[in-house]
């Protein structure tokens, strides 16, 4: 399921925060956005996910525009795994990766055992079975996140949204987590900070500054160095990895 993010701009308290931003996402791509802090990358997901209304333009996802239907509507087509999350409810692990089927069900209708399986395979996928009957609010920062995957993969929605998915995971998890992205053939939008996974782990980057798009595109052409000179103060290459032989970027601090 495509999505098109046409002409959007968006104020909060009056400032412009985002401005003419155009993205086209293909079914079944990945596509990263980076930039730095403060460039527009949460608030450009959060008009994806309908959490904002931009006072301009439209996102489409699939035929659908995201502010015509129901929530339940849009919780089926879209997952998303944010940060700052807000459960602090005394909820098993289980009970939260159950929350993504909502959208699925009747208002009365309670949860079944085919919900229960599927609840199990996402924990099983990001390797939080084990912590099923934990309470959500007691596990660590990484683990919570994971289990907030989970849950976004409860949902089985075509289309998985991502805000900077790898903070509080070790190393490991990171590469796992992303992994995992990617195997899902999902049309997915994640917004990144480390700049070398979006290079191995997107098919396209969105480079935000200052609320507007400044670079789209395959990931070498949009890090070309002088474009990430001029906008995060870096040196940098893309070279081959010494362990896998793929694309790999470099930075180094500029040269004083
Ligand atoms: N609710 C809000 N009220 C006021 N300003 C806001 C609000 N939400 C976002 N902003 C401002 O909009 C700009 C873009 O913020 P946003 O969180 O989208 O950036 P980001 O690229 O995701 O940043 P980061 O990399 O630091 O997470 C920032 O200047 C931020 O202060």
């Amino acid at each position: 399921m495509k999505i098109q993010i046409q002409d959007v701009s968006v104020l909060i308290d009056d400032l412009p925060i985002l401005g003419d931003v155009n993205v086209a996402v293909e079914t079944g791509t990945v596509t990263g956005l980076i930039g730095p802090n403060g460039s527009g990358k949460s608030t450009l997901l959060r008009c994806v996910y309908r959490a904002l209304k931009p006072v301009r333009g439209s996102v489409h996802i699939g035929e659908a525009d995201v502010w015509r239907g129901t929530a339940r509507e849009a919780g089926r087509r879209t997952a998303v795994v944010v940060q700052d999350h807000d459960l602090d409810n005394g909820f098993s692990v289980e009970e939260t990766v159950l929350m993504g089927r909502t959208p699925h069900k009747g208002i009365l209708e309670r949860d079944n055992a085919g919900d229960r399986d599927i609840v199990l395979d996402a924990l099983d996928r990001v390797g939080m079975a084990w912590a099923a009957r934990r309470v959500f609010t007691r596990l660590s920062g990484g683990e919570r996140q994971r289990v907030l995957v989970a849950r976004a993969l409860a949902q089985k929605t075509p289309v998985l949204l991502l805000d900077e998915p790898t903070n509080h995971l070790d190393i490991g998890a990171q590469l796992g987590l992303l992994d995992l992205v990617r195997e899902l053939g999902l049309t997915t939008v994640v917004a990144l900070h480390d700049l070398d996974h979006a290079t191995t782990y997107c098919d396209h980057l969105v480079l935000l500054q200052a609320g507007r798009v400044l670079s789209a595109g395959l990931p070498a052409d949009v890090l070309e160095p002088d474009r990430v000179a001029a906008v995060f103060g870096v040196r940098s290459a893309i070279v081959p990895h010494p362990i896998t032989g793929r694309p790999h970027f470099v930075t180094a601090a500029t040269a004083t």
